[in-house]
């Protein structure tokens, strides 16, 4: 019986496809697999047993990546499984930052109890809710990943001219990014050309504080900033000025912190970027499918910090080694498995930057101390027999 932990609520769609053969509770000890979605898990002890961590969603900020690797432990994301649901918001916050949609029903209820003036009233008061279209302006989009791509093209088809800025930018995303793109050479091309900039990049040290004063001093006045990413790509105590003078004229945000709830212009939305049905059940089926088959057979498919890897098994033990990417590490574990009598039929090896994955499908049992013995080679973090 397999034991998986999940941290967060994770649509039954998903779990439901571990089967009988997992054991799936939001509380126990040792399990080998974790389903989490935005539980913070830096402060916590990984158990021991612990192979696998599968983040039903994009962002895993949440999670001490470098910590993982150093144990063996693997990573998953689910990329691009609820990249339309935050598009939706996102086009929403548009729209919203534009019409001062939220404070004119706010005001529009002020109006209850006055009877047949109602419409006097509204006639009269709709004045101070007058916002700009966002046809033929200009979006910037920093980040073409999966939400940046869906942004751009549904921005475009509505109108605007869009700009967008990816300086690691995928083929499939160039793929799919439309052809009226305009390509910004530089961060800095967005921030002094468009009237509205939108930020789908993940949270790391490099993008920590991306849109700060310097940036901000950049911006046109009147930018209305949309950031559906993370708080922190945002500095909160660099902006607070520039919504009171007006410069930025709106800033929606999923993540808000104390500092800008309630504050004027702000569009404080309580993270719902990726809470929709469809986006969960495609979040949490890609997660538990991901996390299954890591556990089963060693395969590994979307993971943030090891290799993609995948072998069809026919043998009748596979090995699975987790390793820093050092060379002759190979050879070290075709020697032991052949000291130990171990004849290998099949072998597959991939790294990703510091780190690497081999498996190796061997035609006969193997027992503990070959594992020892492979685990107690310098570069070898993990190594499991199933
Ligand atoms: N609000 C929500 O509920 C919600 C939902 C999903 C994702 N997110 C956030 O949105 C982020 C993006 O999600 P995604 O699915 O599009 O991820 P993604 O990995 O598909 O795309 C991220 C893109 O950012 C680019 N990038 C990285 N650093 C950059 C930089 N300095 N300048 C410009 N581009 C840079 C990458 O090249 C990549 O193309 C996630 O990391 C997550 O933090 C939020
Ligand atoms: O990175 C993500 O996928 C989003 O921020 C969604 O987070 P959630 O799964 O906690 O809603």
């Amino acid at each position: 019986m397999h034991k998986v932990l999940c941290l967060n609520k994770i649509s039954p769609i998903g779990t439901d496809r571990l089967g009988a053969e997992y054991e799936f509770s939001t509380d126990m000890q040792n399990p080998e697999g974790i389903l989490v979605r935005s539980a913070a898990m830096h402060d916590m002890e990984l158990p021991a047993e612990l192979l696998a961590i599968a983040r039903a969603g994009a962002g895993v900020n949440n999670i001490p990546i470098a910590k993982c690797s150093e144990a063996g432990i693997v990573v998953f994301n689910t990329p691009g499984a609820n990249a339309n649901a935050v598009k939706e918001l996102v086009l929403a916050a548009l729209f919203m930052t534009s019409r001062k949609i939220i404070p004119a029903i706010e005001w529009a209820k002020t109006l209850k109890g006055s009877g047949k003036e109602v419409s006097k009233l509204v006639e009269k008061g709709k004045s101070a809710f007058a916002g700009p279209e966002i046809l033929g302006k200009k979006l910037g989009v920093i980040g073409l990943g999966a939400i940046g791509v869906l942004v751009a093209n549904a921005a475009q088809t509505l109108g605007m001219q869009v700009y967008g800025f990816d300086p690691f930018l995928s083929v499939d995303a160039a793929w799919n990014l439309s052809s009226s793109i305009t390509k910004a050479a530089s961060i800095d091309d967005i921030l002094t050309n468009c009237d509205y900039i939108t930020i789908h990049v993940p949270l790391n040290d490099s993008t920590r504080g991306l849109i700060g004063g310097d940036a901000l001093a950049k911006t046109k006045p009147g930018v209305r900033l949309l950031n559906f990413s993370r708080g922190e790509l945002v500095d909160t105590a660099a902006l607070l000025p520039a919504l009171e003078s007006g410069h930025v004229a709106a800033y929606a945000t999923d993540f808000p912190d104390d500092a800008l709830i309630g504050v004027e212009n702000v569009l404080a939305i309580p993270h719902l970027g990726a809470s929709t049905p469809e986006s969960e059940d495609n979040c949490a089926m890609m997660a538990v499918d991901q996390l299954k088959d890591y556990i089963e057979n060693g395969n590994i498919k979307n993971s943030v910090n090891f290799p993609a890897i995948s072998m069809p098994r026919d043998a009748q033990t596979r090995i699975c080694i987790a390793h820093r990417n050092i060379p002759n590490t190979i050879g070290s574990f075709t020697a032991l498995c052949g000291a130990a009598g171990i004849n290998i039929e099949n072998m597959l090896s991939k790294s990703r930057g510091d780190w690497a994955y081999t498996i190796l499908d061997v035609s006969n049992d193997v027992t503990p101390d070959l594992l020892a013995e492979l685990e107690a080679l310098d570069p070898v973090v993990r190594a499991r027999a199933i």
